[in-house]
């Protein structure tokens, strides 16, 4: 797994968010764009043109593989190409977790058209996606935890738009630990999520 410890203070930490986030916003309004245009063929041609440009200016320095997690001095981790939360990921919806000193955790998002499944309504594995990364979230909210099972009930669809997603540590078992959640839309609870989480074996173990 690639950990990797990124030699930068808050403010150099600020300066590349602020350089990353609004390309991420941009190229994510971009699939939203292509996947609702209905301008002419010729603006379609033009327009992967200069999108086909953009994309060999940015390939001219890349790293090799995924981004993989990185941790400045402060401790601070940068995840930015994770697909639920990364800043330099447009396929992250992306996720903001927010918890509270009772052990919630929730998130609040809109989900587009990039995001559907059956018509009007969010594709199931993006739903896994968000609760897997929101009760992975809370798990790991003592020490580090790798999803080992995730069982999700899609109790009606879930609509495209406005949605919020909560979840809360259930029970600790040893190095396992279950948690639970749902996700809702402005009626109610559409999909409930049960995972258990699994950490790293102690030294005696
Ligand atoms: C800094 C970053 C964080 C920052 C936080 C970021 C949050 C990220 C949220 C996203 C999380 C992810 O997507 S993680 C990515 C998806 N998950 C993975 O890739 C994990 C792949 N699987 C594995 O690496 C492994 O199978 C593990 C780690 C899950 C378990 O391996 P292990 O450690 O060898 O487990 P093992 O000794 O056999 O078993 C230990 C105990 O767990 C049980 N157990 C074992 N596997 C499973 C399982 N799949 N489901 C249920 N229970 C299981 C056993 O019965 C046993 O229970 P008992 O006998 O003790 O009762």
């Amino acid at each position: 797994m690639k950990f990797t410890r990124e030699d930068i203070d808050t403010q150099e930490l600020d300066r590349r968010r602020a350089l990353y986030g609004p390309l991420t916003a941009a190229v994510r309004d971009l699939v939203d764009a292509t996947i609702r245009t209905e301008v002419d063929e010729a603006v379609i041609r033009e327009v992967q043109a200069t999108v086909v440009a953009a994309t060999a200016k940015l390939r001219a320095e890349q790293i090799d593989g995924g981004f993989g997690m990185r941790f400045t001095a402060d401790g601070e981790s940068i995840a930015w190409g994770n697909a639920g939360i990364g800043l330099r990921n447009a396929i992250a919806p992306p996720l903001v977790i927010v918890s509270d000193d009772a052990g919630l955790h929730w998130t609040e998002v809109t989900l587009g058209a990039a995001y559907e499944g059956p018509p009007g309504l969010v594709h199931g594995g993006i739903c896994a996606l968000v609760m897997d990364h929101l009760l992975g979230t809370t798990a790991s909210s003592i020490e580090p935890r790798f999803t080992g099972t995730l069982t999700l009930r899609y109790r009606r669809g879930t609509p495209l738009g406005p949605l919020r997603a909560e979840a809360r540590i259930d029970r600790n078992e040893g190095r396992k630990t279950v948690v639970v959640g749902t996700l809702s839309d402005a009626d109610g609870v559409t999909v409930e999520a049960e995972g258990i989480f699994i950490g790293p074996p102690t030294p005696t173990e």
